[in-house]
């Protein structure tokens, strides 16, 4: 179940990807709870203004490995604006973290990204987070925000690549 509290993680995500489609990086956030309710941290996708891989997902999960006891990590929970991909699923499940919410699917990346005839240049295939991770508890897409999520999509696809 997706409870209000829950949205307002997500939609904290969403403010995050806005952010990060400003800067010029890829239209995605996310943010770390602590079991206890705790905002633990955020961060947002980076790979044009920093490196390659930096998904605010992976390095939720690297500061999590590093910075919390074992079990504080098995009650944090990961909201994000997109589903975590391949590496970031595979880094949330070492890092033995708990549940995720996020309010678009890859699947519905994908589907966006094809309707727009985009998508075929991928270097990881779009896989869900229990196709790589199948022991997360993992819940999404949430309606509504996900419309959101899409809407900032469509816009980074329309900025000419620099
Ligand atoms: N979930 C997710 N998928 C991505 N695909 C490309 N970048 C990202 C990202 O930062 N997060």
């Amino acid at each position: 179940m997706i409870t209000e509290q829950d949205r307002l993680h997500l939609q904290r995500c969403i403010e995050l990807a806005s952010e990060a489609l400003q800067a010029g990086d890829a239209p995605f956030g996310s943010v770390l709870v602590a079991g206890n309710g705790e905002v633990l941290k955020e961060d947002r996708n980076r790979i044009n203004s920093l490196e390659a891989t930096y998904h605010p997902e992976l390095a939720l999960a690297q500061w999590a490995a590093a910075n919390m006891s074992e079990e504080a990590r098995r009650q944090a929970v990961v909201y994000t604006s997109g589903e975590h991909c391949a590496m970031c699923s595979a880094a949330h499940a070492w890092a033995g973290l708990g549940r995720i919410v996020y309010a678009s699917s890859s699947e519905q990346l994908q589907r966006w990204q094809q309707e727009q005839g985009l998508g075929g240049d991928a270097p990881i295939n779009s896989l869900s987070i229990n196709e790589v991770a199948p022991h997360i508890e993992a819940q999404g897409p949430v309606e509504g925000l996900d419309e959101q999520v899409k809407s900032l999509h469509l816009r980074a696809w329309q900025q000419p690549q620099s």
